[in-house]
């Protein structure tokens, strides 16, 4: 059952015992609120003023290789076209819980996939989410209902595609390569890109469940965006960092294929959803990844005495394949491929 067919149907005082999170002992100490997530400006990144353009270009680096993560401004999508795509992703949900099971999806492959938890086949305890994932390129999946909802999510892909294209262009630059070279190599015309929306209902026991637990996600650069409600924690230097984005921004983190491609100079970060007990938190990210049969292997460029390659090539499908089909925990997917 979903998470909102369970909130709805019950008036809960508590939750179910299978969404209780075992605590993590060195989980409650290591809160920060003070620290600084960079922020960059995306009119800087791609101005015509090389000064400019080459400061934020630093940035960029600087914010992969030291968190992992960074807020992205200026950079053109319009709050109206994100309320638009908050609106249409949750009509989806308050469709009956009939109508959502023609889009349940059979096999992890599937394009159009809405369920529960992250992967309730294998998994201990559930997470108090719902999703709904849609491969959206190289060619555009959606689910027929709510009417006009494929067309909203359709342009907020074109729009966010753009915006990571300039990103991966900058990404190369600062790691002193051509500006096409991630591009390129990555085969990014043909990429994939995963749109994913979790909806977390609220939670009477909200310290003792997640929305989602650790994790790094797959590709090469993830475009996240919420409803206004706060809930996203970045690991960072060995502390659990709440994420406050600023209005009308994008929360940016580096997948694990950054991390293979810059053989460990870019690091995937490690991030969690907390949930509330007082209004449903939606989240909306795009993964952005190489196209599917792409092998990714660390970049030669990036190849030396002493750092020599510390993954294994493996095609982006069979990575995909490898996350969806185990618990998501940590970085426990990229381990297996680590030489
Ligand atoms: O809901 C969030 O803030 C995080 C979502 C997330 O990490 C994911 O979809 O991979
Ligand atoms: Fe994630």
């Amino acid at each position: 059952m979903s998470v909102k067919g369970l909130v709805e149907s019950n008036s809960l005082s508590s939750i179910p015992s299978k969404y209780v999170c075992p605590p993590i002992p060195e989980d409650s100490v290591c809160y920060e609120s003070d620290i600084v997530i960079p922020t960059i400006d995306f009119s800087k990144l791609t101005s015509c003023d090389p000064r400019e353009r080459s400061e934020a270009t630093q940035l960029l680096g600087d914010s992969c290789r030291d968190w992992g993560f960074f807020f992205l401004i200026n950079h053109g999508v319009s709050e109206a076209m994100m309320d638009e795509v908050f609106r249409g992703c949750e009509s989806f949900f308050n469709l009956t819980e009939e109508e959502k099971k023609e889009f349940e999806g059979r096999s992890l492959m599937d394009p159009i996939r809405c369920g529960t938890s992250f992967n309730p086949d294998v998994e201990k305890s559930l997470f108090w989410r719902d999703y709904l994932k849609l491969l959206v390129h190289p060619r555009f999946h959606a689910p027929s209902k709510p009417p006009g909802l494929s067309e909203i999510i359709e342009e907020y892909c074109k729009k966010s595609r753009q915006v990571t294209e300039e990103l991966l262009k900058g990404v190369s630059r600062s790691l002193g390569v051509e500006e096409n070279y991630i591009h390129e190599k990555m085969n990014v015309r043909l990429g994939t890109q995963v749109f994913v929306v979790n909806y977390y209902p609220p939670c009477p026991s909200p310290e003792l469940a997640k929305g989602l637990p650790e994790h790094t996600d797959h590709g090469l650069l993830t475009l996240l965006i919420q409803n206004d409600l706060d809930g996203l924690q970045v690991h960072h230097d060995g502390k659990w960092v709440p994420v406050c984005p600023p209005p009308n921004s994008f929360m940016i983190n580096t997948g694990d294929h950054m991390e293979i491609l810059t053989n460990g100079k870019y690091k995937s970060v490690v991030h969690r959803a907390m949930v509330n007990n007082r209004a449903t938190r939606i989240s909306v990210g795009t993964a952005h990844g190489p196209s599917l049969d792409t092998v990714v292997n660390p970049s030669s460029e990036l190849i030396t005495e002493a750092h020599p390659p510390a993954y294994r090539g493996i095609t982006y499908k069979d990575y995909l394949l490898l996350q969806q089909s185990n618990p998501l925990h940590a970085k426990s997917c990229l381990d297996r491929i680590r030489i």
